[in-house]
């Protein structure tokens, strides 16, 4: 014999329809908040200038914090910092006269004093200037900056 079922007491309340004209409001308000996003404003500005060729014009103009110079830290992207200046060394690594090693060691970070205390010709920086992609912004440098550290301060 066949049962009757008894009719759920309380059925899912259904969804809601949007409405065309609603929908068009959101995907305007969510265009809208994408343009003003500054994540991605930071991201294109990041892409850009990370184009600068080493050494370029335009390069020497950058302003990087230590902040940054510390996320180039392996030997397939190195940067060193040397008196306020920052460098991409990563392809001079294995140039170097004194080896790859004693540059690694500073990867990401200040190099002034190794560099300074190795002896290098005043020549030297000279040929550190193709390398050369910014510098740091005035309240992080000690040396380029009023009343800052002079050269003939630094012991040998
Ligand atoms: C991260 C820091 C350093 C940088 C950016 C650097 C960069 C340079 C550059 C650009 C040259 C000149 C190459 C040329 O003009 O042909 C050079 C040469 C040389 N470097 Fe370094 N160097 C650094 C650290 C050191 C250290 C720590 C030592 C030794 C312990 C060292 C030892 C030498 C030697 C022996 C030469 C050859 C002589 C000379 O050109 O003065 N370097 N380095």
């Amino acid at each position: 014999m066949a049962t009757v079922q008894a009719a759920p007491t309380s059925l899912p309340t259904p969804i809601p329809k949007q409405d065309s004209k609603e929908l068009d409001i959101m995907a305007l308000t969510m265009a809208a908040l994408r343009l003003v996003n500054p994540w991605t404003v930071e991201k294109k500005a990041d892409k850009w200038s990370d184009s600068y060729e080493p050494g370029s014009p335009e390069a020497k103009d950058r302003v990087i914090t230590l902040d940054e110079v510390a996320l180039h830290d392996t030997p397939q992207d190195c940067w060193v910092v040397i008196y306020d200046r920052v460098y991409d060394i990563t392809t001079f690594l294995y140039e170097h006269p004194g080896g790859a090693d004693v540059m690694l060691e500073y990867a990401g970070q200040d190099a002034s004093t190794a560099f300074r205390s190795s002896g290098h010709s005043r020549n030297t920086g000279k040929t550190l200037d193709r390398f050369l992609v910014g510098e740091l912004p005035m309240h992080e440098r000690m040396y380029r900056r009023p009343g800052g550290m002079r050269l003939s301060d630094i012991p040998e």
